[in-house]
């Protein structure tokens, strides 16, 4: 669906994606994930076509960069910032339901179980709306269309803790039918609804992780964990998952062991915690527990 091909984009002498190689299948639901800089936004705009790269980008088979309107017409997409445009609210739901061929009323009723009654601002000019009420009515636009990929980048950012709960229910309620890429700094958010991790650093693929959807959810995973050095900030991350440390390797000064248990549906959010110590990380080791 979605097939990414030694993609590197330099802005003036800086490498910011760096030979990237992704396949994104149909159903497959994937976190971006990765620290300030790390590339997010740029690949997601390598996507849309916004930005000239080397190497190949195609989603459903089409390059974006080339043709735009036919892939932008199958794509919906959550800006990590809004647009500034000046277009009044009721015309810019006209507007983006003529283009995806769907009706406004969709996009209205979509805002409103996010919390965005549209009927008061409807003449008011988009660029004045506030922060969560303009990342609101994005999501209503890109979701109330049968969009096959939905790209999404930091799209719950500046939603209220209510509107945030719902925009997951929206997206869980598409699981079936579209492929979704959702650049996030909150991977406990996602876990739920994702079935594979990508994380980026320095333009690099670091980390790319998939979980089988319902199996896995319901496994215990035992975990060993090899620390290379003693460290606080570790140990207590660890203690909160409850692991214990049992002790060295063998030799001494080969690393510290380790172990506990992981909810698989907790697995992503495990690794999550793990990749920020990613240093310190000796070995890692997850194994489904044997079913009796
Ligand atoms: N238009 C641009 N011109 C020059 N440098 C840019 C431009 N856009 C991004 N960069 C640089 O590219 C690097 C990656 O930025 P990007 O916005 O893709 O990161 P990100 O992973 O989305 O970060 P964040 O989590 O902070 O949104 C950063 O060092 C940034 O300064």
């Amino acid at each position: 669906m979605i097939r990414i091909a030694s993609v590197s984009k330099t802005f003036r002498r800086a490498r910011v994606l760096d030979g990237i190689e992704l396949d994104i299948g149909p159903g497959e639901r994937v976190a971006l994930i990765g620290s300030n800089g790390a590339g997010k936004t740029t690949l997601v705009r390598c996507l849309l076509g916004e930005y000239t790269h080397e190497g190949i980008i195609t989603i459903g088979g089409r390059s974006p960069r080339n043709e735009r309107t036919a892939v932008l017409g199958t794509v919906g997409f959550v800006p990590q910032l809004p647009p500034p445009l000046k277009m009044p609210v009721g015309r810019l739901i006209d507007f983006a339901a003529s283009l995806c061929g769907t009706p406004p009323q969709r996009i209205v009723e979509l805002a409103a179980r996010l919390g965005l009654d549209t009927a008061p601002i409807m003449d008011r000019p988009f660029v004045r709306l506030s922060g969560g009420m303009k990342q609101k009515l994005l999501i209503a636009i890109a979701l109330g269309r049968d969009a096959r990929v939905l790209i999404l980048d930091e799209p719950a950012a500046n939603l209220d803790p209510a509107a945030r709960k719902v925009f997951f229910e929206l997206l869980a309620e598409r699981v079936q039918d579209a492929t979704m890429l959702i650049s996030s700094h909150r991977l406990n958010e996602v876990s739920s609804l994702v079935n594979r991790v990508i994380e980026l650093d320095l333009g690099k693929v670091v980390l790319d992780d998939r979980v089988a959807d319902d199996a896995n959810l319901t496994s215990v995973l035992d975990a060993r964990v090899v620390v290379r050095r003693a460290d606080a900030a570790l140990a207590r991350a660890l203690g909160e998952w409850h692991f214990a440390d049992v002790g060295d390797v063998g030799d001494p000064g080969a690393g510290q062991v380790w172990q506990g248990r992981v909810a698989g549906a907790d697995r992503l959010r495990f690794l999550g915690m793990i990749s920020r110590y990613v240093g310190l990380i000796q070995d890692l080791q997850l194994r489904e527990q044997e079913s009796a």
